[in-house]
C-alpha cells in the first residue's frame, strides 16, 4: 500500500508499507549510516520514539538473528528504507526483517528516496515527521517533540536483574541499556546486577558493588535533571564507566552541559581520537546530544576523546575520582570493535580502589 513520511517542514517522501499500514505515526526523523546492524538499530532503546532512515539502500538482506536483539522490544516508531529484503538469508529461524517488524507492530517504509529525505534531514536538521497514508490530514497537534517526553521511564527495567556468576559486581543504572554491554562486562568476568534507572543510593550501596556502569539511553539527558544530584552521589562512591546518556548525565550532574547536534551522529565509522595516546578508534555511534566542552571550564571533569569530524566531545575522565565516560559505544553491535578494550578500564579502576583500600 501507497505511504509516506512527511517532514514538519512540509517536505514529502512517497514510498510503500510493507503490510497492513498503520495509523498515523509521529516521531523525529533520523538516519543511520551503517551498512550493517539493522536489526541492533531496531532494537537498540535510544532509538526509542524515533523515525529511523537507513541510509544504505538495501536493508534487510543478511536476515536476522535470534541472539542479536538489543532489549526485548523494536524501538523505533518506523523504519524508512530504499529496499528491504523480503526474504533475507535464514540463520537459525525462519524469521526475517519484514516479518520480525510485523510481529513488532512496525511499520517498515520502503521504496523511498532515502537520499534525498536524507539530505533534507541534514541540511534542515533532525526535525518531526509522521508515517501516514493520507498526507492531507496530518494533524501536527499530535506530534510530541522528543525532548519533551521522559522515554527512559518506558526502557528502564522494573525489577533488579542479576547477570552472570564473575568475582567482580558491577551495578548497571540502567537507563534503557543495550543487552551487548552486559554481554561485554560478562566476558570480562563480571557479574552485573541491572537496576532501574531511579534506583536509590542506599538501594545500590546494598548490592555492595566493585564498580558502576551507567547506560546509553533515549531522548534528552536534561529531562532527567531529577536524577542529578543522586547520580553524583553515587559514582562519587564507586569506580565508574559511562556510555552515551550515562556519560551526558555525568557531564550535567558536575556542572557541565550538553547540547543538541544539528543531526546527530548515527552509524559504525565515527572516528574518535583518544587526545592522552593519540589513538583513532572507528567507533559506533548512536546520539543527538553532546557534552559541551566550553561547559566543562572550572568543574573536575576532563576531556579526553574527541570526534575527529567535527571536534564534538566523546570522553570524560573525572580528574580526582574514578570516573571514565565516553559518548560512543565500545560494546558495538551494531559497529567496529575498536573501541572494546575501553570495558577493561573499570576493571582497572576497580582492582586499583582495592589496592588502595588493601593499602591504606
Ligand atoms: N545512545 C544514547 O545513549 C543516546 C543518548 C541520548 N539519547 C542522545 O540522543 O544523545
Amino acid at each position: 500500500m501507497k505511504g509516506y513520511i512527511v517532514l514538519e517542514n512540509g517536505e514529502v517522501f512517497p514510498g510503500k508499507f510493507m503490510g497492513e499500514p498503520p495509523a498515523d505515526l509521529f516521531g523525529e526523523a533520523v538516519f543511520f549510516t551503517g551498512m550493517t546492524g539493522y536489526q541492533e538499530v531496531a532494537t537498540d532503546p535510544s532509538y526509542r520514539g524515533q523515525i529511523v532512515v537507513f541510509t544504505y539502500p538495501l536493508i534487510g538482506n543478511y536476515g536476522v538473528h535470534p541472539d542479536k536483539d538489543q532489549s526485548e522490544e523494536w524501538q523505533p516508531r518506523a523504519l524508512i528504507m530504499g529496499e528491504c529484503a523480503e526474504d533475507g538469508y535464514h540463520y537459525r529461524s525462519e524469521e526475517t526483517l519484514a516479518n520480525q517488524a510485523e510481529n513488532a507492530g512496525i511499520p517498515i517504509l520502503t521504496d523511498v528516496d532515502t537520499r534525498a529525505l536524507v539530505k533534507q534531514i541534514r541540511t534542515m536538521g533532525a526535525m518531526g515527521a509522521v508515517v501516514t497514508t493520507n498526507t492531507e490530514h496530518v494533524v501536527w497537534e499530535d506530534y510530541q517533540p522528543p525532548g519533551d517526553q521522559l522515554l527512559v521511564q518506558e526502557v528502564s527495567t522494573n525489577e533488579i536483574q542479576t547477570y552472570g556468576t564473575g568475582d567482580i559486581h558491577i551495578v548497571l543504572l540502567d537507563f534503557g541499556h543495550k543487552k551487548a554491554m552486559v554481554e561485554s562486562l560478562c566476558e570480562h568476568g563480571a557479574k552485573v546486577t541491572v537496576v532501574p534507572y531511579d534506583t536509590d543510593v542506599s538501594t545500590i550501596q546494598a548490592l555492595d558493588p566493585d564498580g558502576l556502569l551507567l547506560s546509553n539511553g533515549p531522548g534528552n539527558p536534561k529531562q532527567l535533571q531529577a536524577q542529578l544530584p543522586k547520580i553524583k552521589a553515587v559514582v562519587s562512591q564507586y569506580p565508574t564507566f559511562a556510555i552515551c546518556l550515562g556519560h551526558q548525565l555525568i557531564a550535567l550532574a558536575f556542572g557541565g552541559d550538553t547540547v543538541k547536534l544539528k543531526f546527530g551522529h548515527r552509524g559504525a565509522n565515527q572516528p574518535v581520537i583518544d587526545k592522552r595516546t593519540g589513538r583513532v578508534d572507528m567507533t559506533a555511534q548512536n546520539h543527538s546530544y553532546v557534552v559541551d566542552g566550553q561547559s566543562l571550564d572550572g568543574t573536575e571533569l576532563e576531556v579526553t576523546h574527541v570526534n575527529i569530524n567535527d571536534d564534538s566531545v566523546e570522553g570524560l575522565a573525572h580528574q580526582r575520582l574514578p570516573i571514565v565516560t565516553v559518548q560512543y559505544h565500545p560494546e558495538a553491535n551494531p559497529g567496529p570493535e575498536d573501541s572494546h578494550h575501553l570495558f577493561n578500564n573499570i576493571f582497572h579502576m576497580i582492582e586499583k580502589e582495592k589496592e588502595v583500600t588493601l593499602h591504606a
